[in-house]
């Protein structure tokens, strides 16, 4: 399954690879453990925190704009993107259906790619919709044996960890983590799909709720397997790679003060610095 969709857009991936390493520029994309968990709050922040050249786009959304909260709270931002969008609150696949507005996959990425080659940018940031596993928008144009697919209709769809699998070595993938109570297991399921899909998880970010589940998470990465720790296989610095965040205030209150407090501060720009750039420098010596 994984090879197919590999194979299906390999040209496209070769010249994003050579393109992006000739320029320099680091593309990240971040994933969530689910929806709702912060993915749109934490790419703003490590906007804010990552200097005057960031480049924000959001392939899929469905429902709001992510794109106006992250031009609110980083104003720091040189430009914010919006691919495709539905006005249904809801995964693009259905989204897609109920509006009679098909994308299909390739339409994605291709638009993905014209987007990233436009750019000229130390530093994009590429914000999927949903969890890793939340399906792509679907088209009666996504219509290979890989695709699930409504019987009647017939617009398939592939889990967005299979859609842009495609950039899997060109894009430093970052996980939101879950820091609600079942966060422990989505986070972690989510960190393994990524993984077995051949992303480069440079880190998992997680605001907590009360669980402590970053450190559940860390633990667990940590523990050992066939001699080594697990940390040390998939992270080059464990101990900066699973970083948390305080808890939000209630809503509807502004995120100010939560953006400004040290401790948010302190964890972004580590992160972003020491760990994302190592990350990247990982990621193009690997290719
Ligand atoms: C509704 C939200 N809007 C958006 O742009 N992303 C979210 C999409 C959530 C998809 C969840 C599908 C699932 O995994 O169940």
């Amino acid at each position: 399954m994984f090879a197919r969709t590999h194979s299906q857009y390999w040209k496209i991936c070769s010249s994003i690879r050579q393109k992006r390493y000739a320029s320099g520029n680091q593309t990240n994309i971040i994933f969530g453990a689910n929806t709702d968990v912060g993915k749109t709050v934490i790419t703003a922040g490590l906007i804010r925190a990552s200097g005057n050249t960031s480049h924000y786009v959001k392939p899929l959304q469905c429902g709001g704009s992510d794109q106006r909260f992250v031009e609110k709270y980083a104003t720091n931002v040189t430009s914010a993107t919006t691919l495709f969008e539905w006005e249904t609150p809801a995964s693009p696949h259905y989204a897609a259906r109920v509006e009679n507005k098909p994308i299909s996959d390739e339409q994605v990425i291709t638009s993905l790619k014209d987007c990233l080659d436009s750019l000229n940018s130390p530093m994009t940031w590429v914000e999927t919709a949903g969890g890793v596993m939340s399906p792509s928008s679907s088209s009666p144009d996504n219509n290979g044996p890989h695709h699930a697919r409504d019987k009647e209709l017939s617009w398939g769809w592939v889990p967005q960890a299979d859609l842009y699998q495609t950039f899997s070595d060109s894009m430093s993938a970052v996980l939101i983590g879950d820091g609600r109570l079942g966060g422990i297991s989505a986070t972690l399921t989510a960190l393994e799909s990524l993984l077995i899909r051949g992303y480069n998880v440079s880190g998992v970010i997680v605001i907590e709720k009360g669980y402590e589940n970053q450190k559940a998470i860390q633990e667990y990465a940590s523990r050992e397997v066939d001699g080594r720790t697990a940390t040390s296989t998939i992270f080059r610095y464990p101990e900066s790679s699973i970083v948390s965040l305080p808890e939000l205030p209630p809503e509807p209150e502004p995120l100010d003060d939560w953006y400004h407090s040290e401790e948010t501060t302190k964890a972004l720009e580590s992160f972003v610095q020491v760990h994302l750039n190592q990350a990247w420098e990982d990621c193009k010596s690997a290719n």
